[in-house]
């Protein structure tokens, strides 16, 4: 098991933005944590690797407290945050060399650069690039680390067509070379494509977990986007 989250609880004053949940990730597998806006995705992706507050039964990152043993685990985990935030005069290439120099082993940074359509672009400053190749550069910084354990939060928003299936492809491979994925997605074709099993969140409390198969059948519907808006009690808004 590459991570095991046991009655995981976020609160912010109040309010538990994540209710007591629960999940586990295998090598090679993808988990997608889904839910409306303000569900509780972001606090989990955040407790889970011991940068927000959080109480929990079992918190457990490839065999390691990600509170105790944060710097180890740092090593073979890549997160790719919705937002990241570059220095203006930073380039591609800096920004790479920049993320390199975290970690111990890391990537072929030429390879990964060609993977993401970014070779031609290494010269050029990030805040120049298109919100899209911003994007793909996020994740590859994510890849950089060679991680055993990647977080995706919202991986495709903003993509286009092409670089949605490039991406959808290049991390279908890397599960099958053993890479366990978390991920965040508002669009049910990726969590289709991508996906082995899902847990939706309402309101931070979980009110589905298994397979996109048992997803279809215990919503009784027919495509994935139907079974999520029932399933995550939406669907009163589209009759
Ligand atoms: N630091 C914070 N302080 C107080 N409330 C917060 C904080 N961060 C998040 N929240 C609240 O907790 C709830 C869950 O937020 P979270 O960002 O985890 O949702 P999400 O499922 O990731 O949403 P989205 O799809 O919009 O990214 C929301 O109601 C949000 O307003």
């Amino acid at each position: 098991m590459v991570l095991q989250v046991r009655n995981l609880t976020v609160t912010y004053g109040q309010k538990k933005a994540v209710d007591l949940i629960s999940f586990e990730v295998k090598p090679g597998q993808a988990f997608g944590l889904l839910g409306a806006n303000g569900a509780g995705k972001s606090s989990t992706i955040a407790a889970v690797l011991g940068i927000e507050k959080s109480t929990f039964d079992e918190l457990v990152i490839i065999g390691k407290s990600p509170i105790r043993n944060r710097k180890e685990i740092f090593e073979q985990v890549g997160v790719q945050f919705q937002e990241t935030n570059f220095q203006d005069k930073l380039t591609v290439s800096d920004a790479c060399e920049q993320w390199r120099s975290l970690y111990k082993t890391t990537a072929d940074l030429p390879a990964l650069l060609q993977t993401f359509g970014l070779a031609d672009k290494e010269q050029q400053l990030v805040k120049l690039l298109s919100g899209g190749e911003r994007q793909r550069l996020a994740v590859l910084l994510a890849l950089i680390p060679e991680p055993k354990l990647v977080f995706l939060d919202e991986l495709t928003t903003g993509l286009d067509t092409k670089a949605r299936r490039m991406l959808w492809k290049q991390l279908a491979t890397m599960k099958e070379n053993g890479l366990a994925i978390v991920l965040t997605s508002h669009y049910m074709d990726e969590v289709e494509a991508l996906c082995d099993e899902i847990l939706i969140l309402r309101e931070g409390q979980t009110v589905f977990h298994g397979t996109i198969q048992e997803a279809l059948v215990v919503s009784g519907k027919t495509t994935l986007e139907d079974a999520y808006l029932f399933l995550a009690g939406e669907e009163e808004y589209w009759g």
